[in-house]
């Protein structure tokens, strides 16, 4: 049976309310939105969840929100909890992306408190986990997955029903603009050390997603290597159209 891909896209600080309509729209009337082929997601600032939510209401899309705070409520200025964000239209939460973890003190522990709120208000937790360009130039890639993945997994209730986790593998040296594209063969390789850990840590088999860098030209080639379930991606799925087109390619590489 072809593989069902997990494709989507993370806007970060990106998008007016016109661009998320936009945005909303093409995806809602396109052949993806019933979700027959790929589970396609969009995470949208927290402004624009709930009409994006709105505009998806009638597809299989997944909205999702960027962060949430791992209590439900609470003199937390600034913070969003993961009831509000499932209030909103959220049915997935990002945790631990690495401009968090870099720019906002996010850490492994506070990453393990996210997963577990998300979880407990049903929401999917998208957890990222990554090594830096410093670990992966001292060759700590593996120990340092090991111990985010680990960490991050290690509040959740696995014996309550089927908590609904997706890990991603995003090298913060392949993020953005400056980021260096990973090569496909040495993402397979994180993928099969990383999906063990699920075997030692959660004693089964989580969705791995794959993002950085991720664009036209080495979708394919990633979305289709053993151990890669699906495609995490930045500014080349801003756009609807760009989001369809990786979309397209992939499933049809796929069938
Ligand atoms: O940050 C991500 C990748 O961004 P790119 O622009 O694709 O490098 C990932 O979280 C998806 O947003």
């Amino acid at each position: 049976m072809a593989k069902r891909p997990w494709i989507g896209t993370n806007w970060k600080m990106n998008k007016t309310f016109v661009e998320a309509d936009e945005f909303a729209r093409i995806v809602a009337g396109s052949d993806f939105a019933d979700g027959a082929k790929a589970q396609l997601f969009a995470i949208p600032s927290f402004p624009a969840i709930s009409r994006v939510a709105e505009a998806l209401k009638e597809t299989k899309v997944l909205v999702g929100a960027q962060n949430i705070h791992w209590e439900d409520a609470g003199q937390f200025t600034g913070e969003v909890s993961a009831v509000q964000a499932r209030d909103a239209g959220a049915r997935l939460a990002l945790i631990g992306h690495s401009e968090r973890r870099e720019m906002f003190g996010e850490t492994d522990e506070t990453v393990a408190l996210k997963a577990a709120a998300a979880l407990r208000q049903g929401l999917v937790a998208l957890v990222c986990i990554g090594d830096t360009r410093d670990e992966f130039d001292a060759g700590r890639t593996a120990e340092v997955l090991k111990r985010q993945t680990e960490i991050a997994l290690s509040k959740i209730d696995w014996t309550a029903g089927e908590p609904t986790v997706v890990v991603a593998y995003e090298p913060v040296w392949s993020i953005g603009v400056r980021g260096t594209p990973a090569e496909p063969g040495f993402v397979e390789e994180q993928h099969g050390r990383i999906k063990q850990l699920f075997g030692s840590v959660v004693g089964r088999d989580l969705p791995l997603l794959y993002g950085g860098s991720v664009n036209p030209g080495n979708a394919v080639d990633l979305a289709t290597r053993e151990g890669i379930d699906g495609l995490f991606i930045g500014r080349s799925a801003w756009d609807a159209n760009g989001l369809l087109a990786i979309a397209r390619d992939v499933t049809d590489a796929l069938a």
